[in-house]
């Protein structure tokens, strides 16, 4: 997929960058803004490596103080049941790494770069207070869980994942690189766990996510918690 703008009004500097994989999460989080939001709304692909890219050079224009990454998402049980909305105080690359004879390795652990980034707390308690998600770590991917038997290894890897999904460790990447916060607000459109496309629902996520960005602060407020 190529990578769109959708801000409202081009050329103008955004103070709040939102990274969706898809133009249909793009339309969501338009809609829940509202006109005249200030904040630039982009759809940069499926993936971490498309998210970090698109980020990247949406932040190399300049006029950005705070980036999330947002759409829908795989949910954990209990905690994030399918139409709930998730709040990530942690964005973790969940499959950087290497096996190992001892099990997986991440990067970290390998000794290259870092596999998490932390969400500014004051952003997270903004954010959730706003739309009534619940807080924990969100995973990213590579390839979408669709057993049992993977399910249960990332939840025992991490115990504190709500979702899972493609592109926040992308986005957050990228953001950091320009020294920017970054945090990411997901719908969970699916269960994470054996594969089952006839139960996912899309269209419940999207009115979630849709719901969860109409009742965020203006802007201007939300740029003061980073
Ligand atoms: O083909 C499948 O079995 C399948 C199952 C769930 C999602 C997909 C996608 O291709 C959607 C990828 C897209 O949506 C986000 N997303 C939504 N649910 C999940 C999930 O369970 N695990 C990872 N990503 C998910 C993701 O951020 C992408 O943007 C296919």
């Amino acid at each position: 997929m190529t990578a769109e703008r959708t801000d409202e009004q081009p050329g103008r500097a955004a103070g709040l960058l939102v990274v969706v994989a898809v133009e249909a999460e793009a339309a969501a989080v338009r809609r829940g803004l509202g006109p005249g939001s200030g904040a630039e709304v982009l759809a940069a692909g499926v993936g971490p490596a498309a998210a970090a890219a698109g980020t990247a050079v949406a932040l190399a224009r300049g006029g950005h103080r705070l980036v999330l990454s947002a759409g829908i998402a795989g949910g954990f049980a209990p905690g994030a049941p399918v139409g709930s909305l998730v709040v990530a105080d942690a964005v973790l690359a969940a499959d950087l790494g290497a096996e190992t004879p001892d099990g997986f390795a991440d990067v970290t652990e390998l000794g290259f770069g870092t596999v998490r980034h932390p969400v500014p707390p004051a952003l997270v308690k903004t954010l959730a207070g706003a739309c009534g998600g619940a807080v924990g770590e969100v995973l990213t991917v590579s390839t979408v869980t669709g057993s049992a038997e993977r399910a249960e290894l990332l939840r025992r890897r991490h115990p504190r994942a709500l979702a899972e999904a493609m592109e926040g460790f992308g986005v957050a990447e990228a953001a950091a690189r320009f020294g920017l916060a970054a945090g990411e607000l997901r719908a969970v459109s699916n269960a994470v766990g054996p594969r089952d496309r006839a139960a996912w629902r899309i269209g419940a996520a999207l009115a979630a996510l849709e719901r969860a960005f109409a009742a965020l602060p203006p802007v201007p407020h939300l740029l003061l918690e980073v």
